[in-house]
């Protein structure tokens, strides 16, 4: 990867670290031969080509997009992007990869009635809602996470995660800067992930009102950054939800790979990702 990422200790389910995908079966072999060996015109001119795919054009696309509309505040390794037929399979894939059936995710509330389907149905796992409210404009406290946490272990659920949405559907509020430091202790302290899922990260009347976490994490050196992941579509900020482009931007190098193997049940087709490559690297259109 373009970006290093130290990768100590955060915990993927039974499903991520399985032998059962059948990698190294000659089925793979193509891939296999092509990730070993990709094709570069200019430094790898004898290198394998992949025919079936426009997916790195639209990897490289991807990633300078995500820095335009932070307003190239955080940088964004196209390695590190994995594409899903929407955010919705986006979530869907990541909870399957951090977290076992039985397990939990800790969401803030109010939340996207969605996410009781993407992140729990086919997943088996739980949602324990972090309690927020009006008094302090539902931003997030180092005492609801915590009571979210215990409220779990009370139930004797294993948490894996919490999710955030920022900016927040259906509040459309952002989360601030000092917030964002205290989740990231928080999932750093109980030795857990966090999910960032910044579908709405363009929509803001200017890029400085929205803070990634992105940003976070480069400020940080991208100390425990392994534990922590983006989501994001095209479905919202360019309004193409039919085009199903969505996209899990990781830190940790096992959840890209394992993302991109679960990511042939939910492609991008080839005509979509060639289209798309094209529209994002015009700059006029962008
Ligand atoms: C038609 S719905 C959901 C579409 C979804 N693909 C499905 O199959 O159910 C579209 C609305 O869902 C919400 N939504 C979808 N994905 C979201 C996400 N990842 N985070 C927050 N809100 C989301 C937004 O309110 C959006 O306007």
């Amino acid at each position: 990867m373009g970006l290093e990422i130290e990768q100590p200790c955060v915990q993927l389910s039974k499903i991520a670290i399985s032998g059962t995908h059948g990698g190294d079966s000659p089925y793979f072999a193509g891939w296999k031969a092509y990730d070993e060996n990709p094709y570069d015109e200019l430094s790898n001119p004898s290198g394998v080509i992949q025919m079936g795919l426009a997916e790195n054009q639209v990897k490289i696309a991807m990633a300078s997009f995500m820095e335009q509309i932070r307003g190239g505040r955080a940088k964004f390794d196209s390695e590190r992007v994995v594409l899903a037929a929407g955010a919705t399979a986006a979530n869907e894939l990541l909870t399957f990869i951090i977290a076992n059936p039985g397990d939990a995710l800790l969401v803030p509330t109010p939340y996207y009635p969605g996410f009781d389907r993407d992140l729990r149905w086919r997943t088996g796992v739980n949602i324990v809602p972090i309690h927020c409210d009006r008094s302090n404009n539902f931003q997030i406290t180092s005492q609801a996470l915590e009571a979210a946490f215990k409220e779990a272990e009370a139930m004797n659920i294993k948490v894996r995660g919490v999710l955030i949405t920022n900016p927040s559907n259906p509040l459309g509020t952002t989360i601030q800067r000092k917030v964002l430091e205290e989740i990231l202790d928080f999932v750093n302290s109980k030795n857990i992930h966090l999910v960032s899922d910044e579908i709405y990260s363009g929509s803001v009347f200017s890029s400085s009102e929205f803070i990634s976490v992105a940003e976070i994490l480069e400020a940080r050196g991208y100390k425990n950054a392994e534990r922590v992941h983006i989501v994001y579509s095209l479905s919202k900020d360019l309004g193409l939800p039919g085009f199903r482009v969505g996209t899990i931007y990781s830190y940790n190098n096992k959840v890209v790979t394992t993302a991109r193997r679960m990511s042939s049940f939910t492609l991008i087709s080839s005509q979509t990702q060639q289209l798309l490559a094209s529209m994002l690297s015009d700059k006029k259109f962008t």
